[in-house]
């Protein structure tokens, strides 16, 4: 079984734009792939692009690759009537039991990976649900898995300690238990998802200059230099902390296959400068596949046409890759 799940996300975002869109593309890699969303949105998204769509219902057992101008779809009826660019809470439930289907679907081997378009977090709150991002409910979908986010553009890859936090809550969250944890699935997964044999690990701080020896923040000296110290004991190949700042540059960058950074925004601007709109979001330490793009749900461009389809298309290829290269096994 090698078929690829979709979730488009936010219905009223770019996420079916970009699947109606790809339809008219040749395949993306060799693996098929299914869409888990409500036809008629897609049919609607169509008719608003003034593209032709042909849509076929997904069974389990008839899967081929999908013809140009054609999507198998898995369906999942939207709740409310859906317009382009507009949110709607009453749309969060639908948006929550497409990805349920799909992470399900993966969990029992239906599908061999996962590869998310964007949903829009404040209307899922709005509508009443807690929820930070696809990452933390699918580690909980996943029987509560630790999951690591990790962005990658080319040769940048860059991990994160923590993921939707607010920043006032950052410094009580960088543990030595948690960076233990994450370095660890870091570690684990670029050796048997990517293939890295050893993988070379770059550590940031989380003070301006790596806390100047403790004069503007201890966070290095009291959790982040001890807890390294003690995983390069055990073999982990890790450099830091080091200044966030001039970490991102090719003298340290040529020596690293990863960035750990303690947090989104000190990490994602710096990924999204060098990639936008080919990078891709995986999730490791979950038991499944999943791939994301690396934009969010555009309301701007819901339905005009102008949304592009570059990091849909890279986080399918690299979900087809990550199949075939290597079952997954937690840290
Ligand atoms: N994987 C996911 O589910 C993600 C979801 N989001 C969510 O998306 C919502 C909106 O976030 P924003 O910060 O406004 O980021 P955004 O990525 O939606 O938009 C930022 C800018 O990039 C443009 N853009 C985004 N995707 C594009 C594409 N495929 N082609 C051409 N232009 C594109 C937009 O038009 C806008 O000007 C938020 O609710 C956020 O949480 C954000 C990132 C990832
Ligand atoms: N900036 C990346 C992001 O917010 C993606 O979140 P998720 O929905 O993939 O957890």
């Amino acid at each position: 079984m090698n078929r690829l799940v979709i979730t488009p996300g936010e219905p009223a975002g770019i996420g079916p734009d970009l699947l109606v869109q790809l339809a008219q593309q040749p395949p993306a890699g060799a693996a098929p792939w299914i869409v888990v969303a409500d036809p008629d949105l897609l049919a609607a998204r169509a008719r608003q692009l003034g593209l032709p769509l042909r849509l076929r219902e997904y069974t389990a057992d008839a899967a081929a690759p999908t013809a140009i101008g054609e999507l198998c779809v898995l369906p999942v009826a939207a709740t409310a009537p859906v317009t382009a660019g507009q949110l709607d809470p009453a749309n969060a439930d639908y948006v929550l039991r497409t990805l349920t289907r799909a992470a399900d679907g993966c969990l029992r081997g239906e599908f061999a990976a996962l590869v998310t378009g964007p949903v829009h977090k404040g209307v899922i709150n709005d509508a009443g649900i807690a929820f930070t991002g696809h990452t933390e409910f699918l580690a909980a979908r996943c029987g509560n898995a630790h999951p690591v986010m990790l962005l990658a553009a080319d040769a940048l890859r860059v991990a994160l300690a923590t993921t939707h936090l607010p920043l006032a809550e950052v410094s009580r969250a960088i543990t030595p238990a948690r960076l233990e944890r994450v370095l660890r699935i870091l570690d684990h997964d670029l050796r048997t998802r990517f293939g890295l044999a050893q993988p070379r690990i770059l550590v940031c701080g989380l003070n301006p200059h790596a806390g100047e020896s403790g004069h503007l923040g201890r966070e290095e000296i009291d959790i982040i230099e001890p807890t390294l110290k003690r995983l390069r004991a055990v073999g982990l190949h890790l450099t830091g902390p080091l200044p966030a700042d001039t970490l991102f540059t090719p003298r340290h960058l040529e020596h690293a296959d990863a960035v750990l950074a303690m947090y989104h925004d000190q990490g994602l601007p710096v990924l999204k400068y060098a990639g936008f709109g080919h990078a891709v979001n995986i999730t490791l330490g979950l038991p499944i596949i999943r791939t994301s793009v690396d934009h969010g749900t555009a309301l701007d461009l819901a339905g005009s046409g102008r949304a592009e389809t570059g990091s849909l298309r890279a986080a399918l290829d690299l979900a087809a890759d990550l199949a075939r290269r290597a079952p997954v096994a937690c840290a």
